[in-house]
């Protein structure tokens, strides 16, 4: 796999040219991508059979297209026999984003209106999917998000961001104050401030790169087992 990665800007240009000349649509690849973080979640915290233990998930999702992925992330979750709970805060008006809630409603998946403090949320939850932010943050982490991502810090259990560890430099990485996941699920290519994750897990999901977006972009993506839709990164 390719240490390098794509810049911001690359992983921008790459999300366009998806979306203009490749011919996908957002909703099309937010499904991919939404569908791969959930297997990547189920590999990494397999459900006991036996108990109820290690169903609870909460899904905190942002404002832009990683949120979406958490939403999707959230629905396949459910189908699979967790129970997830999503904390949405700050909901686009777009129509795409619109229909991934009301997916969520009609999949008897609730919403909480606040996020409890980082003990009761550790009580509460196995585990934190972190949909914050993927690679269009920049800049410092601005409300209600800093809060937020302060508490999900401050909580006991583990977490698995989706794309990019929200508050993280897309390029740089983070630093001891930030998100520190266990798991991390790469969209597309591993964005370059993956070099500084020490997690337990590193996959890569997104199986939708045409080979020729791929080479253009000189993304050197491994190869996929079988007909998984996610692959395990050393
Ligand atoms: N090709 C692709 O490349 C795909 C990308 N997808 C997802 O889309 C993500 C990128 O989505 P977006 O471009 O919508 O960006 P993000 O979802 O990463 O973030 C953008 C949102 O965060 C807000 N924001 C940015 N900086 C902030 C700050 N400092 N404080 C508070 N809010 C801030 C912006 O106002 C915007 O609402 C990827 O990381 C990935 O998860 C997938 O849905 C499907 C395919
Ligand atoms: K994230």
């Amino acid at each position: 796999i390719s240490v390098r990665g794509p810049s911001q800007e690359e992983a921008q240009s790459i999300d366009q040219e998806l979306f203009s000349t490749a011919g996908f649509s957002v909703d099309q690849l937010m499904e991919l991508a939404g569908l791969s973080c959930a297997t990547a979640v189920a590999r990494a915290f397999p459900l006991d059979t036996d108990t109820t233990k290690g169903r609870t998930v909460l899904v905190v999702c942002g404002p832009g297209n990683n949120g979406g992925d958490g939403l999707v992330c959230a629905r396949h979750l459910k189908l699979f026999g967790y129970e997830p709970t999503v904390f949405y805060p700050k909901r686009p008006k777009k129509p795409l984003f619109q229909g991934l809630v009301t997916q969520c409603h009609t999949m008897e998946i609730s919403f909480l209106d606040v996020l409890p403090q980082a003990e009761a949320l550790s009580r509460t939850f196995s585990l934190v999917v972190d949909a914050i932010f993927g690679f269009g943050f920049s800049g410092e982490v601005r409300e209600p998000f800093q809060s937020i991502l302060s508490t999900i810090c401050a909580a006991t259990i583990p977490v698995a961001s989706i794309d990019v560890p929200s508050g993280w430099d897309v390029e740089i990485g983070g630093s001891s104050h930030d998100l520190n996941p266990d798991v991390l699920i790469s969209l597309t290519a591993p964005k370059r401030c993956t070099r500084n994750f020490h997690g337990r897990l590193h996959f890569l999901g997104g199986r939708f790169v045409p080979p020729t977006l791929a080479q253009k972009y000189e993304l050197h993506l491994p190869p996929f087992p079988g007909t998984d839709c996610v692959t395990l990164l050393p």
